[in-house]
């Protein structure tokens, strides 16, 4: 029987720890605040967006919402976020991706300063991940880490497949895995024999985009596997890019979809919102 990765309970340990550091930062008088920028009305990003403020208010993190109409100009967008870098009474900035196509999003996240970069996306923090130096850590990979080493599961020396190479998941992931002294290899769309290639794969991480695609065929048994995927399926059920009923068997641990890797990430968001006041 594979051990389930229970994203879920792993990332409620850690909230609580954070609640926990952040009454300590109230009673010295320093209060956390988090800027969410959601533009237009995408229900998916809704929901996200929604999980997101419950777990400010869960850790005691004030969280200040800006809904704005999809319409809104890049212009717009740009002043709010220039505000709220000015604004010292914001530690965090996040602007809900995807934004509307007439916004470049590459130009948004530039303009977040870098020391309010809660999501990780900025230049600065992306250089800073891959020279080792502190910074904000983008938070789906971050929380992958976190998932392996709080189920016991060794990184160093061992080897890592991801696939998928996002400016978001893949390359960031492929970063912290190296720094923890694994093996790493990033496969893709054009990766030639993917099976064979992810058959390498002590620990393999998924993160393609495309409904229940992993099957058993690309599993060396006993491997540990990561489920980033996230997609509603005709019965309308989550499921993710992995094949579960039929990859579970041949892995010795293996993340759900839901409950899995989705919750660390706003773990991993909460961390990061403390982290703009650790000393
Ligand atoms: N600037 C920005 N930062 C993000 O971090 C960001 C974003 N934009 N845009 C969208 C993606 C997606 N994302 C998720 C967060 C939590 C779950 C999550 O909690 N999932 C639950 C299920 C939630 C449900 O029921 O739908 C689970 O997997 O168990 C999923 C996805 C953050 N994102």
């Amino acid at each position: 029987m594979a051990q389930l990765i229970d994203g879920k309970l792993i990332s409620q340990q850690i909230k609580d720890e954070l609640k926990e550091e952040v009454a300590q930062f109230k009673a010295e008088g320093i209060d956390i605040c988090l800027a969410v920028i959601q533009v237009g009305s995408d229900p998916a990003s809704s929901v996200y967006v929604r999980n997101k403020k419950k777990a400010c208010a869960y850790i005691g993190v004030e969280s200040r919402s800006y809904e704005l109409p999809e319409e809104t100009s890049e212009e717009e967008l740009i002043k709010l976020v220039e505000e709220l870098n000015a604004d010292e009474s914001v530690n965090g900035i996040l602007v809900q991706l995807p934004v509307p196509d007439h916004i470049d999003e590459d130009k948004i996240i530039r303009t977040i300063s870098p020391n309010k970069d809660v999501d990780g996306f900025h230049p600065v923090s992306v250089g800073r991940l891959w020279i080792g130096e502190k910074g904000f850590l983008s938070c789906t990979p971050a929380g992958i880490i976190q998932l392996l080493k709080r189920s016991n599961i060794s990184i160093e020396g061992k080897e890592c497949v991801i696939i998928g190479r996002s400016n978001i998941v893949g390359k960031p992931m492929a970063a912290l895995l190296l720094r923890e002294n694994g093996t790493v290899t990033v496969a893709h769309s054009r990766t030639k024999d993917l099976k064979e290639v992810a058959k390498r794969a002590d620990i393999l991480i998924v993160a393609i985009g495309k409904e229940r695609f992993i099957t058993s065929e690309y599993i060396k048994e006993g491997a540990v596997v990561i489920d980033v995927g996230m997609h509603r399926d005709e019965a309308n059920h989550l499921c993710g890019d992995v094949d579960f009923a039929d990859v579970e068997p041949h892995s010795s641990a293996i993340t759900p979809v839901p409950g899995g890797v989705g919750p660390m990430t706003i773990a991993m968001l909460m961390n990061n919102c403390v982290e703009t006041v650790r000393k």
